[in-house]
């Protein structure tokens, strides 16, 4: 259930199911009896209900839902953007067994207890404007909570966009799969908290249409999570290499250092330059200390210490000295976590930088902000499109595995698969909170995780980490919150005692 469909896909599972001996009209009726259902479950003391349907099968589902309201006892009035000689298809079918009158819509709808919006799903084409914009504005300054059908009326299901305006829900109910419109901001947002219904759809015929996009959930990468077993001693789960700033910048490789040790790679080394070794060695306990002072150390390094994975960026600094850095790492055999001022310092020079990836076969993981995806990708990229578009142009581009960070960081693959998480709370914004995330990612990328399960699963484990401990977190926090996520995530390891006898 984890894939997200767009509402293109959307429409192709349907047409399978149909053409598979389910009519939409059978269809319809279990979403307008589901989302009945969760009005009954949810707002039980409703009693004056308005339901305002569209022209299409959005509007379908709201006459269906409309039905089962009323015969629950509630008092419901239907309004529709079209008389029901305008109606087609299984929205004519479900208006049909809705006999009471129809209301032309409007603006007016007084103060009901409930709003059920079926104005628009799927279906949106273009952005709201004219009479349906100011009937969505009434909705919104109307005081009475809102249960979407599908998708708030005015949210395009396949970016998350306002177009033009649209339906602030308290709850949203969908069908099938959730739609990366229900995950990508500000769509999250406006869904309020989201419900999933099945409505009779198999998950063969879902799978059939081979989705590529995902809800960042350990479903998705937990297969791929780093088996413990005995026999494995430290070398053999992973070695992380962190680049480090100068003398008066390795705060932030020093939370990438905790968040890798904790993620459970078996060494991590701080690769710093040498003006910056008495200001590290003491406070590094774990981890060790190897000097780096160019390009040509730092290869050295990887190589003689076998160092399994690298991250470099976070507290670097910006120039010609991190971007030699950062070619001369992406050129040895270690997987590489580029992050912070390792993007920055190619800004107007990307296209050295995609060189080098391009023919590059290691796993990497480039973990920009918004700031810093635009900075690097700016003219490479089409100029219009939602995050999720962005973000798989990106790695296709750069052949690695890119994170787009935020409230609904995404991370896509050069294969075209992408996750959407929906789980960082807002206090994760925090000053070194992305410098822990790129040691969590090459932690996992040193134990053997694939790349895009590696930067999914850490993007997922931040988020939990950060929620878990609440409000009041800074980065510093995060690293020790990583065990008692991690242990649901262990793979059985034998811890039989063989002396017991039973
Ligand atoms: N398996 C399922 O998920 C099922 C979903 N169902 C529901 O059907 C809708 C999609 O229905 P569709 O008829 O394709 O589209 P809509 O009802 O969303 O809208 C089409 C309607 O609206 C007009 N329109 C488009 N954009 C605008 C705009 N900006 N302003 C005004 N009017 C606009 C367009 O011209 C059409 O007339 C899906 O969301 C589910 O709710 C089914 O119940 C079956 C199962
Ligand atoms: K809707």
């Amino acid at each position: 259930m984890i894939e997200l469909l767009t509402p293109t896909e959307m429409q192709r599972v349907d047409r399978l199911a149909i053409a598979d001996g389910s009519p939409g009209i059978a269809l319809m009726e279990r979403a307008g009896a589901q989302v009945a259902e969760a009005i009954l479950r949810h707002f039980a003391g409703a009693r004056d209900v308005l339901v305002l349907c569209g022209s299409g099968n959005n509007g379908g589902d709201g006459f269906i839902a409309a039905r089962h309201l009323a015969e629950a006892g509630m008092h419901v009035r239907v309004m529709s953007a079209v008389a029901r000689e305008a109606l087609a298809g299984d929205a004519a079918l479900a208006a049909q067994a809705w006999s009471a009158p129809l209301e032309r819509l409007s603006t007016d709808h007084g103060r009901p207890d409930l709003i059920v919006d079926a104005l628009l799903g799927a279906g949106l084409r273009r952005d709201v404007a004219g009479p349906l914009a100011a009937v969505i504005d009434a909705v919104n300054t109307s005081g009475s909570p809102v249960v979407a059908v599908d998708l708030p009326s005015g949210i395009d299901g396949a970016t998350g966009a306002i177009r033009g305006c649209a339906i602030q829900a308290r709850q949203t109910v969908t069908f099938v799969r959730c739609k990366p419109g229900h995950f990508l901001l500000p769509g999250r947002e406006l869904c309020g908290e989201r419900l999933l219904f099945d409505i009779g759809i198999s998950d063969a015929t879902v799978d059939e249409i081979g989705a590529g996009t995902f809800a960042n959930r350990p479903t998705l990468w937990q297969a791929h999570w780093p088996a413990i077993a005995h026999d494995r001693h430290k070398y053999d789960r992973g070695h992380v290499g962190v680049v480090t700033g100068g003398a008066t910048a390795t705060g932030a490789a020093r939370l990438a250092i905790r968040g890798a040790f904790r993620t459970g790679a078996g060494l991590v080394t701080a690769l710093a330059p040498a003006e910056a070794a008495f200001v590290l060695a003491p406070a590094l306990e774990g981890p060790m200390l190897r000097i780096a002072d160019t390009a040509d150390d730092l290869q050295k390094l990887v190589a003689e210490r076998k160092i399994s994975a690298v991250v470099i960026g976070p507290g670097t600094g910006v120039g010609e000295g991190t971007r030699k850095n950062v070619l001369g790492i992406l050129a040895t055999d270690a997987a590489v976590v580029l992050d912070a001022d390792a993007l920055t310092s190619f800004e107007g020079e990307a296209s050295l930088l995609l060189a080098a990836l391009r023919q590059r076969p290691r796993p990497t993981v480039l973990t920009p902000h918004a700031g810093e995806f635009h900075r690097l990708f700016r003219g490479l990229l089409p100029d219009a499109g939602s995050k999720l578009d962005l973000c798989r142009h990106a790695a296709r581009q750069a052949n690695a595995v890119v994170l787009f960070k935020g409230a609904d960081s995404v991370v896509a693959a050069p294969d075209g698969r992408a996750s959407i998480a929906d789980n960082a709370p807002p206090w994760l914004a925090t000053a070194g909170a992305g410098d822990v995330l790129t040691g969590i990612i090459a932690g996992l990328l040193a134990q053997g995780m694939p790349a895009f399960e590696a930067a999914s699963a850490a993007v997922w484990i931040h988020g939990k980490a950060a929620a878990d401990f609440g409000p009041g977190l800074i980065a510093e926090d995060l690293p020790d919150q990583l065990p008692s996520i991690l242990r649901s995530f262990v793979r059985p390891w034998r811890d039989d005692d063989p002396l017991r006898v039973d």
